[in-house]
């Protein structure tokens, strides 16, 4: 079945149902002219939004729809997640070329249902437009934060520990095998591969480490270095990261010597981690291990006083700049 057999509205009808995961705070979901909310009492609102464009963000030849659905809403849960907050509710919008199958928008939104049921969001409401050129999916999510629990780019300071979750660079391995059609012939493509197509938001992480005290926090979006560059321009500080605490996992490894890169340029330069990258006093950060974060952190360097930006020191004790080069959708890096 084609967009034409079921026009506009009919799309919506197919689409809404299974939309609402926690009703109690839904007043109106979808079929009015703005969704009706109800937040809870001395919460702070967050809102956050991140576009998904086809062959810029997703292309069409190496994920299915559902991943699409997926990781459009979780590139936006990590959002949150790097606030501190509970993501609460989402709208989407799609421009769609005329002649995609309502199976494609069907599955696209299972996607996106999936990971709402696994978070508790509520989808409710969007934008349904037809595009003369790619598929666009836009996201925006609404998540609550306590006062004293928020956590912005902008608290690292001096004396903090610089950390970060997991292990980083896996995503755009990934990409790179996905893009030159051979991930299928490796064995270790496998956790690369997915974390690309369908990262997993850390907003359970992010939540816990809020509640511990993390001073700064960020989700890497566009790459290592990008972020830490990003807290340290917010923070006014400086960053001295150890190269080789950077935590990368043994398939990018194993992926690098097969793709002729260096495993470490993936994870300072490649971006969609949605890894928590975040700073925290070192008395709290020694607490951490007797929490489950719900994922492995691991310390990568130190907050200094500002002057010197982000450095890299190396294995024979060298120190040098490490420039906030990563993705950035206007300048080839
Ligand atoms: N077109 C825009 N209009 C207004 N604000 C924007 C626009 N694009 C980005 N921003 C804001 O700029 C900041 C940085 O954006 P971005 O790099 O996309 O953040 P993130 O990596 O967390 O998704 C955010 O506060 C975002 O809301
Ligand atoms: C087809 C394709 N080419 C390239 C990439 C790599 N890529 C696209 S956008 C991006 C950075 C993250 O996206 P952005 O829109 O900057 O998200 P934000 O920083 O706003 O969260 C990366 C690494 C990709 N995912 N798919
Ligand atoms: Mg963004
Ligand atoms: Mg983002
Ligand atoms: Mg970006």
């Amino acid at each position: 079945m084609e967009l034409k057999d079921v026009g506009e509205f009919g799309l919506i009808d197919l689409i809404k149902q299974d939309t609402i995961n926690d009703p109690g705070t839904v007043v109106t979901g979808i079929g009015d002219d703005a969704a009706v909310l109800l937040p809870t009492p001395r919460q702070l609102q967050l809102i956050t939004t991140d576009m998904l464009v086809e062959n810029v963000h997703f292309d069409l030849t190496t994920t299915t729809p559902m991943q699409l659905g997926y990781k459009a809403v979780a590139v936006n849960l990590s959002d949150i997640a790097a606030m501190g907050g509970a993501p609460r509710h989402a709208v989407v919008s799609i421009a769609l070329p005329r002649h995609t199958a309502v199976d494609f928008v069907l599955n696209l939104y299972n996607g996106m249902k999936e990971i709402c049921r696994e978070y508790g969001v509520n989808i409710v409401g969007g934008d349904t437009v037809s595009s003369p050129g790619g598929l666009v999916i836009n996201v925006a999510v609404m998540g609550e934060v306590e006062p004293a629990h928020l956590v912005k780019r902008s608290g690292a300071k001096p004396g903090d520990i610089v950390a970060v979750t997991n292990v980083l660079g896996n995503s755009s391995a990934g990409l790179a095998l996905l893009s030159r059609g051979e991930w299928e012939e490796h064995d270790f493509s496998w956790p690369l591969v997915t974390s690309h197509l369908t990262p997993r938001p850390l907003v359970r992480t992010g939540q816990l480490l809020a509640a511990h005290g993390a001073t700064s926090m960020d989700d890497v979006s566009d790459g290592l270095a990008s972020e830490l560059h990003e807290i340290a321009q917010a923070s006014n500080v400086s960053i001295r990261v150890v190269k080789e605490c950077i935590p990368l996992s043994p398939e990018i490894r194993e992926a690098a010597a097969v793709l002729g890169q260096e495993p470490l340029d993936y994870a300072l330069y490649g971006g969609e981690d949605f890894q928590l990258l975040f700073t925290m006093e070192p008395g709290q950060f020694a607490l951490i291990n007797s929490i489950d974060p719900g994922a492995v952190i691991t310390k990568i360097g130190e907050v200094l006083p500002s002057g010197d930006g982000v450095t890299l020191l190396d294995e024979a004790g060298r120190s040098y700049k490490l420039e906030p080069r990563g993705y950035n959708h206007f300048c080839r890096n």
